[in-house]
């Protein structure tokens, strides 16, 4: 479990952050919503330890990742997977070379077991005959893939996903999503997903963190964010007629 106090940082004198509590909870894939520009990757980024917040705590399990001690920080640092918006693979590497590269960086794994683990995240995302291609040569769902082979390949306890669905069509985001939500409850992970698409927060949100300028105004799950009173969680939620339509149907007792 993660669990944030009051966060608050602010940039040249502008409140990005405005005191933010939560609790994301292990085996559950929690999203953090939000409008553009309303603080979303700065929380994450806070999060996960790349932007010291200026105030606040941040517990994984309990363990203060702010004002721990330096192997504390690394401890905690080495259990966190990260799947990048856009992927962020390296073009010039293979697919397993670009999944076994955290491997190389932060093990002194053998290369038959770097080898073993690289072939058992593949076969996981559905990619082991890809392994020989780069990135260039697939598509951008499959790309979305190695990334996630790549967060999981040191076997994490937390996982972060930035706009996970960004550039996808609907029908593969629901694919992406899905991977994220089995493989969150396989490995009883906790998972904090920044997203804007609605499909994920009907499909997969177990909890719901909805942002609005810089501040929580809301948190539930996804059976209770149609009835939200909160009207700046309405109009984000409802510019999607997706979830207009659920809301009819819900309203009508469906
Ligand atoms: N390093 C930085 N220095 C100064 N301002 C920053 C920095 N990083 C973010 N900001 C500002 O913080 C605010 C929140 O940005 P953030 O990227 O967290 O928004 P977001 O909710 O993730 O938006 P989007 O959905 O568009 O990605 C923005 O006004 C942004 O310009």
């Amino acid at each position: 479990m993660i669990e944030i106090k009051n966060i608050k940082k602010s940039f040249n004198g502008k409140t990005v952050l405005d005191g933010i509590s939560g609790r994301f909870e292990n085996g559950n894939n929690s999203l953090i919503i939000g409008s553009s520009g309303t603080g979303k990757s700065v929380l994450l980024k806070c999060i996960v330890g790349l932007i010291k917040p200026d105030e606040g705590q941040i517990l994984y399990d309990g363990r203060d990742l702010i004002n721990g001690t330096i192997q504390e920080r690394k401890a905690i640092r080495r259990e966190i997977g990260m799947l990048f918006q856009g992927s962020a693979l390296f073009d010039s590497k293979t697919v397993e070379e670009n999944v076994r590269f955290p491997l190389d960086m932060m093990t002194e794994m053998t290369p038959e077991e770097k080898a073993d683990r690289v072939h058992f995240c593949l076969k996981r995302v559905g990619l082991e005959a890809a392994a020989t291609k780069k990135p260039s040569e697939i598509s951008g769902g499959m790309q979305k893939r190695v990334g996630i082979a790549r967060a999981i390949v040191l076997n994490p306890k937390y996982l972060f996903c930035d706009e996970p669905n960004s550039g996808l069509d609907p029908q593969t985001s629901i694919k992406i999503d899905e991977l994220i939500s089995e493989i969150t409850d396989e490995y009883k992970m906790t998972t904090i997903v920044v997203t804007h698409d609605m499909n994920s927060v009907v499909g997969i949100g177990e909890y719901i963190m909805f942002l609005y300028q810089g501040r929580k105004v809301w948190e539930g799950d996804n059976q209770s964010i149609l009835n939200s009173d909160v009207t700046s969680l309405q109009d984000f939620i409802f510019a999607s007629k997706m979830m207009r339509s659920m809301k009819t149907l819900h309203d009508k007792g469906f």
